[in-house]
């Protein structure tokens, strides 16, 4: 072209379908794939008048996530999707309020504490699995994505609204769960149809809304439900009824709850069975990666219960998880549309509200990124510090979770239940492939699965039904465990136990949650807390002769509801009324408010300062946006200084404090993803498989390393 610029390279289409036959009926993503070895990492292509662009080299995505340019798009089959779920937190247009107030809402919800209370749900759920794969032992062939789907789907509607699909209990599944399958897979179909075909598909098109009209009718009568017998249950439906956007001072509509409810069913089972399923083919095709895993959980977890503390320390399980994302994103594309006109690759012309898709099973497949290994599944390459690597040095080469402000708001949900369901089924069970010849075949609706996949399973090293439903249960004492790996809390060592007091300026419950957890933590090291009380219990009078741990976010540069008279307080004082106190402060802050970042624990910490009190160990702040992966790596090694800077300080000039100092390290890894986590799960301590270190350790420099999940 006369401006320097190209045109982007494409099939030619027929006049009126475009290239609307080019795309494989069944697995359309696949022939995406094929176009994009034909015409390279950019293409477009035309759907009867609309046209797509299809990105998926690594470079191209990178500049494609760029937030100041390019925004979401909610074009073809999410644009169908909408049909059911209108403006819910996944189909909602870039601008429109219910998903500011939604998201606003929500975000506590998601957080690392909250997540972490539906543990034992999820676990239950997972037992349910076990118990039935038990039950009907070798013999019978899994189909392995259809159970995923059973436990996924029940996982969510467990820990999301207090419901019971009991889909493990029955062969056919939940009529709200056919409705919505049909309901997606139309959803498919439609985008990839030309607007004038649809008096062809009059049926299918009845049949559309009926099923969304079944979805929702089974949605509200769960809101009413709840609303008629109110619970205590602290679910994400609970956080919808009575949450209040912060910034508008907006609840949440019914209409809204239902939209949302349905919304996280939809975006959150097929996605994390499809993880799953995806995860157990790998390792059933790589012997080596299926070993290590097991001996991985056998060593974290032994033949114990599982418990929340375990998984974390799944290193190469996480890794695995990541490396079967990488290969096979389970939500294969998502779309993007530029804010105004734009160059990309720095010669294609895009127009502003262009449709472009980022091909992520093409992207993370980019040699550029992963070398000439690209294809083959090797989750070394995803451990914990290669993984942190590769991201800085090629941003947004791993996307599966989306990007940015849109980014999966469930990603710490489907963490940990990816990590508890790998956990428990390789520690019972041995698995093999039913058709050890069976080849990858994909099946695509919203995300991609495979196939056909079959699996047998026995039970391990002569476990009955009888007593893996022990196991499970926690009834079984852990005899014979190869390594306990985690040192259990809240049970005192003998000797005497030193005092420390701990404040929280808290919300949303983060940063109140880290305090409980810190004094439940310290009694198993001879420390334990006077009071955990909110700030505010500290108005004149922060006790002497102690140390003091404040723990405390900021709400648009104010204090937290229960701190506000503290740090009034405080502020106006003006001599050394804080000489005899001694002092930590722990910030958990958000990086969008630029302005206000963690300005109330960095008042805090240096007011306390100014006016004579004992600064036992810097401040340590906290970032829980990290949706970038940049950002997450930059706060982990601001954690480690900080937490070095912290041990040392607390040790030489507290002396008494050890533990308080290795408390606020972890909490200082576990503040990560604060109350708005939405993509980004804690960076965890990893005590290098060793339990938290002993008093007697104290002199011993103890090395710590951190891991990023992802
Ligand atoms: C392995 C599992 C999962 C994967 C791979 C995944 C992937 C994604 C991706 C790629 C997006 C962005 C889509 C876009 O830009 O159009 C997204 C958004 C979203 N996901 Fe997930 N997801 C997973 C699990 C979950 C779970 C368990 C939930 C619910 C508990 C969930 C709820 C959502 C929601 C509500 C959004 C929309 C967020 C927004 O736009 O504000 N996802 N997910
Ligand atoms: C409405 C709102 C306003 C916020 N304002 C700030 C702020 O000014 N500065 C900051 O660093 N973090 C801010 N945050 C982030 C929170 O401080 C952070 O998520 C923290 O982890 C919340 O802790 P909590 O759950 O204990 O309340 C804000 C969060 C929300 C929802």
């Amino acid at each position: 072209m006369t401006d320097g610029t190209e045109e982007i390279p494409g099939p030619s289409g027929l006049p009126f379908l475009g290239n609307v036959g080019i795309l494989d009926s069944e697995v359309p993503f696949k022939s995406l794939l094929n176009l994009a070895d034909q015409y390279g990492p950019i293409y477009k292509l035309n759907f009867g008048g609309r046209t797509v662009v299809f990105c998926s080299s690594w470079e191209l995505i990178n500049e494609l996530c760029d937030e100041k340019r390019f925004a979401k798009s909610v074009n073809s089959a999410l644009k169908e999707v909408r049909n059911g779920v209108h403006d819910g937190l996944f189909t909602a247009k870039m601008g429109e309020p219910n998903w500011g107030i939604a998201h606003r809402v929500l975000m506590p919800a998601f957080g690392p504490m909250a997540i972490a209370g539906m543990f034992d749900e999820m676990h239950d759920i997972a037992g349910q699995l076990s118990m039935k794969w038990a039950r009907h032992g070798s013999s019978v062939p899994i189909m392995v994505t259809d159970d995923f789907t059973r436990l996924t789907l029940d996982t969510l509607a467990l820990c999301a609204m207090g419901y019971r699909f009991n889909s493990f209990y029955h062969d056919e599944m939940h009529p709200f769960i056919e409705a919505m399958g049909s309901f997606l897979t139309e959803s498919g179909l439609r985008s990839r149809r030309p607007p004038f075909t649809s008096i062809l598909y009059r049926d299918s098109t009845h049949k559309y809304f009926e099923d969304i009209d079944l979805m929702r009718k089974t949605a509200d009568e769960v809101l009413k439900a709840r609303k008629e017998t109110p619970s205590d249950r602290k679910d994400l439906l609970a956080a919808m009824l009575n949450g209040t956007d912060p910034k508008t001072g907006q609840k949440m509509t019914d209409s809204s709850i239902t939209d949302n409810l349905i919304t996280f069913l939809i975006a959150g089972h097929e996605t994390t069975s499809g993880l799953l399923s995806f995860a157990f083919h790998q390792l059933l095709k790589h012997p080596e990666a299926y070993r290590k895993a097991q001996d991985e959980v056998d060593e974290v977890v032994g033949t114990g219960q599982i418990k929340i503390e375990h998984l974390g320390q799944l290193k190469y399980i996480a890794a695995v998880l990541r490396e079967t994302l990488r290969q096979s994103p389970t939500i294969a594309q998502f779309a993007v549309a530029p804010i105004q006109d734009e160059i990309i690759g720095g010669r294609y012309k895009v127009p502003k509200d262009q449709t472009i898709a980022l091909i992520l099973a093409k992207s993370q497949m980019d040699a550029t990124v992963y070398g000439e290994n690209a294809d083959q599944f090797r989750p070394e390459r995803m451990l914990d510090e290669d993984f942190d690597q590769l991201n800085q040095k090629f941003p947004n080469c791993w996307k599966p979770f989306g990007n940015g402000t849109r980014a999966c708001i469930g990603r710490p949900f489907a963490w940990q239940e990816a990590l508890l369901v790998m956990a428990m089924l390789l520690q019972n069970f041995n698995f093999r492939m039913n058709d050890p010849n069976y080849q990858l075949h994909i099946k695509q609706t919203l995300t991609i699965k495979p196939k056909g996949f079959y699996m047998r399973c026995s039970l391990r090293e002569g476990l009955t039904p009888t007593t893996l439903e022990h196991r499970l249960s926690g009834f079984e004492p852990p005899k014979g465990a190869r390594k306990a790996g985690v040192t259990a809390a809240g049970t005192a060592k003998k000797g005497k136990v030193k005092l420390f007091s701990v404040y929280f300026g808290s919300n949303s419950g983060t940063c109140e949650g880290l305090a409980h957890r810190l004094a439940q933590d310290a009694l198993s090291h001879g420390f334990e807390a006077r009071v955990v009380d909110p700030l505010d219990a500290a108005h004149q009078d922060v006790p002497p002769n102690e140390p003091v741990v404040v723990i405390t976010a900021s709400y648009e540069g104010q204090p937290p509801d229960n701190a506000g008279l503290f740090v009034n307080w405080i502020t106006s004082l003006n001599a050394h009324e804080m000489e005899k106190v001694s002092y930590a402060v722990f910030g958990c802050g958000h990086h969008d408010w630029s302005q206000t970042f963690h300005r109330i624990p960095k008042l805090i910490d240096s007011t306390l300062e100014k006016l004579g009190g004992t600064k036992i160990a810097p401040i340590g702040l906290s970032d829980a946006h990290c949706y970038r992966r940049s950002s997450a790596t930059r706060a982990a090694r601001q954690r480690v200084s900080y937490m070095s800077r912290m041990k040392k300080s607390m040790h030489l000039r507290a002396k008494k404090c050890w533990i308080t100092a290795r408390q606020l390290i972890s909490l200082g890894c576990s503040a990560t993803s604060g109350q708005t986590g939405t993509d980004q799960v804690a960076v965890a301590l990893d005590l290098g498989g060793r339990s938290p270190p002993s008093v007697a350790d104290r002199d011993r420099p103890v090395r710590y390393r951190f891991r990023v999940p992802p």
